[in-house]
């Protein structure tokens, strides 16, 4: 018997009107089933509802379903880029399409209970937020937990590195992230490969995917360059100007987070701001996790060669470092809310007096920008978020309160801005460091939450050694 089809048309040609299609792939383009997409879209099935981490951008990517008119429902984890135009956003406003926001370790989880025999799991991400609004919860040990129902769909497109007549997939660097549990939590798997080999071919202890969950096997036959990183974002030696005084610029706070973080520790680095910490911790033993599945990774050097299968969860290039380790989805949230995680970075819209935070979605958006940041926040590890200190239309972005949806209730430790550095100590946070430049009046005029005073407060330097 053998599972391979003639074509990516062959293989997609039986996929229904109302169909339910669970796409992985990661970001603006990081291994998408491109074949499979565009088949998918040649092919014509309407009505579908597509389940996907994000809907990428440009050629070839999901989102091409959508344009197409084919889509009237989406599950996503991810429908907006800060400050970018979003066609998702636009159709959910409009009301054509319907939009369902799942945090992404818990989108992996209901993909994967489906493929595992499970209905449903208690889960601690979410509580205290709009996302847990009508869910059942449950308290073990005294902490709150939300139901989260499995979430099978009918079919998965996937992309493998190789596969085999039988099925069996493997995967290379930080490519395997969705792909293993989608392709559990679907009845019909179509996995779309850069070769296919001879069965035997790929050591069984290689194969990432098992050939029984696998229904169908497709040679790629589209190609598509990588853009590199997040798109749209400033340039990181911009500095924004307060009282006509030039802040701290992004680069140089970035660094002074990174001397906050501990030598031997694990750390994930969120989007945006947060990336910029990475360039300030590559001689140190500090071990980053990336939530598409990599563990002990750094950026790629200015010389190094992109490989498309290494990349973070931000779509920056990286290389392993030795001891390091790849892995799915499944495992990356493992890590992520179990604790073992020493300090999470996160970028944020706003913060509140009492440590909630707000980073998923502005006001305008019908969904938003959640990824991997809930799940992250669940597993209790020191959270230091790195934002400006006001937006762009000059608001503080220190609230009393949060008016934009919670992405965690009282879950942040420390806030690094581009004037100051700030401990929670309660309900209230501590004014420990200033930029140069500015006083201490100066900058709790800037900032709306209650400030407390530390008695030493000290000015901040970029260059500040590590603990
Ligand atoms: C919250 C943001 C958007 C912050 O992004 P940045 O750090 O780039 O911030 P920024 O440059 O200051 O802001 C980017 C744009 O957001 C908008 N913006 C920022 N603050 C705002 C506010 N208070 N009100 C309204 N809009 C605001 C503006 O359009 C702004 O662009 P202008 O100022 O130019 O107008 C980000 O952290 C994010 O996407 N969060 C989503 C959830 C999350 O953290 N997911 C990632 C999990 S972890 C992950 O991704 C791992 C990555 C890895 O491992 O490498
Ligand atoms: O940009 C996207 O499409 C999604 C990025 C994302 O999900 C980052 C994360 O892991 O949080």
């Amino acid at each position: 018997m053998t599972k391979i089809f003639a074509s990516p048309e062959a293989a997609v040609a039986d996929i229904p009107n109302g169909a339910s299609v669970a796409i992985a792939g990661f970001g603006v383009g990081h291994s998408y089933p491109n074949s499979l997409v565009i088949a998918l879209k040649d092919q014509g099935a309407r009505d579908l509802c597509l389940v996907a981490n994000s809907l990428g951008a440009g050629e070839y990517r999901p989102e091409l379903l959508l344009e197409n008119g084919q889509v009237s429902k989406v599950v996503l984890s991810f429908s907006a880029r800060p400050g970018l135009p979003s066609l998702v956003e636009q159709r959910a406003a409009s009301g054509d399409v319907q939009l369902e926001m799942v945090p992404q370790g818990i989108l992996v989880e209901r993909l994967r209970a489906a493929g595992a025999g499970l209905p449903a799991f208690y889960s601690p991400v979410t509580v205290g937020t709009p996302l847990a609004k009508g869910k059942e919860l449950r308290e073990f040990d005294g902490k709150a937990y939300v139901l989260e129902h499995a979430l099978p769909v009918d079919y998965a497109l996937v992309r493998g590195y190789r596969a085999d007549a039988s099925g069996n997939v493997e995967f290379r660097g930080s490519s395997m992230h969705f792909h293993p549990s989608f392709a559990k939590g679907a009845r019909v798997a179509i996995v779309e490969v850069e070769e296919i080999v001879e069965v035997g071919t790929i050591p069984p202890e290689r194969v990432g995917l098992p050939g029984i969950f696998v229904a169908r096997v497709v040679l790629a036959t589209k190609k598509v360059a990588i853009p590199k990183g997040a798109l749209g974002r400033r340039a990181p030696d911009t500095r924004r100007e307060y009282f006509g005084k030039p802040a701290l610029s992004r680069l140089e706070f970035a660094q002074r987070a990174a001397a906050l973080l501990p030598e031997h520790g694990y750390v994930n680095l969120g989007s945006g701001l947060p990336t910029l910490v990475a360039s300030h911790v590559s001689g140190r033993s500090i071990t980053l996790h990336a939530e598409n599945g990599a563990l002990g990774y750094e950026l790629l050097g200015e010389d190094g060669v992109p490989d498309p299968d290494f990349f973070d969860a931000a779509g920056g290039f990286i290389d392993m470092r030795p001891g390091g380790a790849l892995f799915d989805s499944v495992v990356s949230f493992e890590v992520a809310r179990s604790g073992k995680l020493s300090a999470v970075l996160l970028g944020a819209y706003q913060v509140a007096q009492n440590g909630d935070l707000a980073n998923w979605s502005v006001p305008g958006q019908v969904g938003g920008g959640i990824g991997g940041a809930m799940d992250l926040i669940a597993g209790a590890s020191k959270l230091i978020i790195v934002m400006e200190h006001s937006d762009s239309k000059g608001r503080s972005k220190l609230v009393r309160e949060c008016q934009y949806p919670l992405t965690a209730p009282q879950c942040v430790d420390v806030i690094v801005t581009d004037l100051a550095l700030l401990v929670r100590r309660g309900n209230r946070f501590v004014l420990e460091e200033i930029a140069p430049g500015f006083s201490v009046e100066e900058i709790q005029q800037l900032t709306d939450m209650e400030l407390l005073v530390a008695d030493d407060v000290r000015i901040m330097r970029p260059d500040t050694k590590p603990v």
